[in-house]
């Protein structure tokens, strides 16, 4: 990103951007799943935190051993059910295919002395998925907390603390410019799609979180060149049109031109957000990961004419795992929902079928978030 002339004055100290923790850090935590994301960044970040995983299971047991031994955690199981037995686990951080997910909540519901779930997202395979995990929680008198954690990387903090406080007017226009090349999981291939409901489902996100509720979106796909097997949202383009007039629009370009194939590199993410007083820029890091590459922010009002860039040196992978299953924590503690709960995230899998029925239909989709 272009860096503009630069204001000396640091506004980090005044933006919120960091999770609260909860009092106790000894909550026991039971890991579902032991790949790339539980692996390399729950539990990293948890360690970090000095909280309290203490078994895990995997589809592969070598893999959940493998992972136990990394992080130190000191019981494993083949099974998922035979985690849930052991009576030190209080709550469960769940990191499984999509299309697994809701089994297992079936059967963490079942298991009274569990007080919590973090899931990650999405929250099942379609919005219908959505609402039967949330059900069964619901009438299980059990906390759900959904692994949204696009909303933990600091910068897109740092620029909702600034939307929330009016620092940039009323919004006008926020986009979302991705060209980046995920590693898709063998998983990925099963499901019949792939960019929209695993990585677009984070952009989405952001935009809820900012602004609120849209009232329509449009949303068109095209394939990927790269990705062989058979899907349909390859790259995804995206409007989101709110009642007052602001307009959202994301690119999730996840071709990003031949690079690969040996043609020069151009990768990254950005965001503008643009309101009546102020504008925001940022960059988001994770595309660099595992260089810990931090993302950015910088902004600019009308009563400062000068560029404020606020600095920090987490980073959303992995720092930034620990702030849903914090959440989660201190909701338990507080005894309230988390901002991230399974009904809070039915908004986000209701707006990411709408974008699959718009693209579909080649038309926009009126939303009742
Ligand atoms: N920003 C974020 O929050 C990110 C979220 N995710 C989400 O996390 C979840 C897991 O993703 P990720 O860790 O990348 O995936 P991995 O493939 O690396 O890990 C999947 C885990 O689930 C287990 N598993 C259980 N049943 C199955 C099955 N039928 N097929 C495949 N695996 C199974 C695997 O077991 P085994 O030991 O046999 O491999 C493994 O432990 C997904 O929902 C994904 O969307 C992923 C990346 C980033
Ligand atoms: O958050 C994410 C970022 O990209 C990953 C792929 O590289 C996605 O799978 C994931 O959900």
């Amino acid at each position: 990103m272009p860096q503009h002339p630069a204001s000396e004055t640091p506004a980090s100290e005044t933006l919120d951007y960091l999770p609260t923790l909860p009092d106790r850090l000894d909550v026991g935590i039971g890991c579902i799943g032991a790949g790339f994301i539980m692996a390399d960044c729950h539990l990293v970040a948890y360690r970090a935190a000095g909280l309290r995983p203490v078994a895990i299971c995997s589809r592969t047991i070598e893999n959940a051993q493998q992972v136990a031994q990394r992080h130190s955690i000191e019981s494993v199981y083949s099974t998922y059910q035979e985690l849930l037995q052991d009576p030190r686990v209080e709550v469960v951080d769940i990191a499984v295919p999509p299309d697994c997910l809701l089994d297992v909540v079936r059967e963490v519901v079942r298991h009274k002395q569990i007080r919590g779930i973090l899931a990650q997202k999405p929250l099942g395979v379609c919005l219908d998925q959505a609402k039967e995990i949330v059900r069964l929680c619901r009438n299980a008198g059990m906390t759900l907390c959904v692994n949204q954690n696009m909303r933990y990387d600091q910068s897109v903090r740092a620029c909702r603390h600034l939307i929330a406080r009016g620092v940039l007017g009323d919004p006008v226009l926020a986009t979302i410019d991705t060209r980046a090349i995920p590693h898709w999981m063998p998983w990925q291939e099963r499901q019949g799609w792939v960019t929209c409901r695993i990585l677009s489902i984070h952009h989405l996100d952001t935009m809820l979180f900012w602004f609120g509720d849209p009232q329509r979106v449009y949303a068109s796909f095209r394939t990927d060149p790269r990705t062989k097997f058979k899907h349909t949202d390859g790259i995804g383009l995206y409007i989101l049109e709110y009642a007052s007039g602001l307009r959202c629009m994301i690119c999730d370009d996840v071709w990003a031109g031949p690079v690969r194939e040996g043609a020069a590199e151009a990768i990254g993410i950005t965001y503008r957000v643009e309101g009546t007083q102020g504008l925001a820029l940022g960059e988001i890091g994770w595309p660099k990961y595992p260089k810990r590459t931090p993302s950015t922010l910088q902004y600019s009002t009308t009563s400062t004419g000068t560029w404020q860039r606020p600095h920090w040196d987490q980073v959303w992978f992995p720092d930034a795992f620990l702030g849903p299953m914090a959440e989660l924590l201190v909701a338990l503690e507080n005894g309230v929902d988390p901002a991230l709960s399974g009904e809070d995230n039915l908004a986000t899998m209701a707006l990411v079928d709408a974008c699959y029925q718009s693209a579909a239909q080649h038309c926009a989709v009126e939303l009742d978030l």
